[in-house]
This record gives C-alpha cells, sequence and structure tokens, in this order.
C-alpha cells in the first residue's frame, strides 16, 4: 500500500474513576491515534504511551514527535509498504518501540480491511471471545478496595490484579483474598516499585494463593527477579522488563519469569507480540495480553491478540466501561466475564470520527 498522509490526533479520554498505581495517580487518559490515509484504505492505531514518562521512557508528546519527524518521513516515501516490512523501513531507528507499534497497528489495520481479513484472523486467533480479568488500582483505604472490587467480580470478570506498592500490599491483597474466596483467580501487579532488600517481604504474598507478582523489581533489572523466583512459590510474571523476543527468552531461560505479559505497544507491535506468544508456547510459559487503559481502537486489536492459542490466563482486557464513559468506538462489553473478538475486517470496530474531532486536545498534525 501507499500511505498518501498521516494524521496525529491527540485525544483528551477522562477515567471514570482515578487510577492509581506505584507510578502515580491518574485520572485521564492521554490519548495518541495514529490515522493513515492509503491508495488501498485509512487504518487507525493507538499508542499506549502514558503522558509522561512513569510506565517507561517513552511519552505522549515524545512519541508524537518521534512518528512526526522520523517514522512518517520513510512511510510516506516508501512506494510500497506493509506491516511486515516495518521492521526493515524502521530498522535504523533505535528503541521508540510503542511509537512504531502505533504506526504498525494503523497500517495492520488498513491493510487487513482493504484484504477483508480480521486481526483475528490475520494474527491465528483460536478462539471468539477471551476471558477478561481487571486491573485494580491502590485504594484511599480498604473498604473502598473491597467495594471497588466487589464491583467487578459482580459484572462477572474472571481474575482479579491488585496493584501493590511498599506500604500497600499485604493488608489489601489479604482482605481481597478473604473477600473474593479461594478460588477465584488473584494477582499482583507492582510496576517496579520494590528492590533486593523487599525479597524476604514480598515471599509473604505465598500466603494467599496468587497467579503471578508482576514485575516487582525494575525494567533491567532480570538478575534479582530471579532472586525473587527461588525465594518464593508465587510464580514471578515479567511486564516492563518484556521489550522484545530476545530478551523474554532470556528472562524465562535464567528464571527471571515463568508467565508473560504481553503488550503489543510496548514491544514495538503486534507481530513481535505474536513473535513471543509463540516462543513462549515452545517454553511451555503461559502468556496474557496485559493493558494500558486503551481507548476500543486498541482494545479491539488486543482482544484478537489474546485469542492465539497460548495466551491462557486472563488478560488486562476489560471492558470499555472499567475506563471510559464514552469510547472512541462502540463499546466493548463483558458477557460471562469474556469480550467477544471482533470479526470484521481488520479491527473490526468502527471509530467514531465526530468524538476524535470533539475530544482533540489540539489541532492534528497531518502529514502527506
Ligand atoms: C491495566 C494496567 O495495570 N496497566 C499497566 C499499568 C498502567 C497504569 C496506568 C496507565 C495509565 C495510562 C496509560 C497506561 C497505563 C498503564 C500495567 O499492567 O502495568
Ligand atoms: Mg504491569
Amino acid at each position: 500500500m501507499r500511505i498518501e498522509a498521516v494524521e496525529l490526533h491527540r485525544i483528551a479520554m477522562p477515567l471514570v474513576r482515578p487510577f492509581e498505581t506505584s507510578f502515580g495517580r491518574q485520572s485521564a487518559r492521554d490519548v495518541l491515534l495514529v490515522h493513515l490515509l492509503g491508495d488501498e484504505g485509512e487504518g487507525w492505531g493507538e499508542c499506549v504511551a502514558m503522558e509522561h514518562p512513569l510506565y517507561s521512557s517513552e511519552y505522549v508528546q515524545g512519541c508524537s514527535e518521534l512518528i512526526e519527524h522520523y517514522l512518517a518521513p520513510r512511510l510516506l516515501g516508501a512506494p510500497d509498504i506493509a506491516a511486515e516490512g516495518l521492521g526493515e523501513l524502521f530498522g535504523g531507528i533505535i528503541g521508540h518501540r510503542m511509537s512504531k507499534a502505533a504506526v504498525e497497528a494503523a497500517l495492520l489495520d488498513a491493510q487487513l480491511r482493504a484484504a477483508g481479513l480480521s486481526f483475528g484472523e490475520y494474527l491465528g486467533a483460536a478462539r471468539s471471545e477471551v476471558d477478561c480479568g481487571v486491573s485494580v488500582g491502590i485504594a484511599r483505604d480498604i473498604p473502598s478496595l473491597l467495594e471497588e472490587v466487589a464491583g467487578y467480580v459482580d459484572e462477572g470478570y474472571r481474575r482479579i490484579k491488585l496493584k501493590i506498592k511498599p506500604g500497600w500490599d499485604l493488608e489489601p491483597v489479604a482482605a481481597v483474598r478473604e473477600l473474593i474466596g479461594p478460588q477465584m483467580l488473584l494477582q499482583v501487579d507492582a510496576n517496579t516499585a520494590y528492590t533486593a532488600a523487599d525479597i524476604e517481604h514480598l515471599g509473604r504474598l505465598d500466603a494467599f494463593d496468587l497467579l503471578l507478582i508482576e514485575q516487582p523489581f525494575v525494567e533491567e533489572d532480570i538478575a534479582t527477579h530471579v532472586s525473587l523466583a527461588r525465594a518464593i512459590a508465587t510464580p514471578v510474571c515479567l511486564d516492563e522488563s518484556i521489550v522484545n523476543v530476545d530478551v523474554a527468552v532470556d528472562a524465562i531461560e535464567r528464571g527471571a519469569t515463568s508467565v508473560v505479559n504481553i503488550k503489543p505497544g510496548r514491544v514495538g507491535g503486534y507481530l513481535e507480540a505474536v513473535r513471543i506468544h509463540d516462543a513462549c508456547g515452545e517454553l511451555d510459559v503461559p502468556v496474557w495480553c496485559g493493558g494500558m487503559l486503551e481507548t476500543g481502537i486498541g482494545r479491539a486489536a488486543n482482544v484478537a491478540l489474546a485469542a492465539l492459542p497460548n495466551f491462557t490466563l486472563p488478560g488486562d482486557t476489560s471492558a470499555s466501561k472499567r475506563y471510559f464513559a464514552e469510547d472512541l468506538t462502540e463499546p466493548f462489553e463483558l458477557v460471562d466475564g469474556r469480550l467477544a473478538v471482533p470479526t470484521g475486517p481488520g479491527t473490526g470496530v468502527t471509530v467514531r470520527t465526530g468524538l476524535v474531532r470533539d475530544r482533540a486536545s489540539r489541532p492534528p498534525v497531518v502529514l502527506a
């Protein structure tokens, strides 16, 4: 396909409730959307970067500028380009995986719509709906946490994930385990907030029969995750650390992780995400689809990915209303704790362009 124009849209999406993690508290999502117009059709991709570089080094304004000055010129200069060719086209540019992933997603959407193929068909979905979990932020107090968790259990979520940090871990986990009973799947996510000095303390989470503990230490510190995995019974799961398939295989072989959270935006795109899925499958390591508070645009593609065979654990692909009162697409709604994989061409959802225009926090950047 030849790309004739690249549009960058910045949308302010208020959250239905503040979302607090070990790296801060958000009450709105600053979303960057990539809209590609090509000679065979158009496509939309969502950048998962946050407004500030708190989860990883990328942030929305940086991604917008990187796409504008480095990725869009290469796209517009290519006589014929497909998503499978972006690795080479962008090869000289180091890092900036979330920016590259947003462009890849938009190009995949465009080319699959033109081909009449859905993301699920293209990526290799093995099922028509996916089991959904929910990520629960750090709350102001235990009663508020339990009220929020009880609501999600009532909605039918198949797994509860609690954000933890030093000073907010054993007590909330114990209270939630008490509330939901011994059968319900429960896991925690520290978003890198702990250090090696906390290993003994983290071992006390073994009392709560957790599915996994997600990314207790910083992204680069594979070694301390190995030490933790040897010291505790709860399986260790990496998120921030897993930036590509080679790092994933290395971390697994070193014993740093026995479950992997796959996020297409974090690893540079859906094609790399499938490579990680496949490699983990070869190593008998289960994977699940992480979330970055995506709108329906990114959510649609993630739900298709989460339908691949080795995605055997509920992901953070929650319903639209977990985060947004009004989504940029038709809302994803939980049915029996599951979301249906879209079957239409491309992502299978329709972008509400009027809402994109109304919610824009600045004029779109249009490159042609
Ligand atoms: C669902 C979940 O817990 N996601 C991330 C953390 C996270 C938290 C807050 C965010 C706000 C804006 C954009 C991305 C964000 C990602 C995680 O698994 O670690
Ligand atoms: Mg995480």
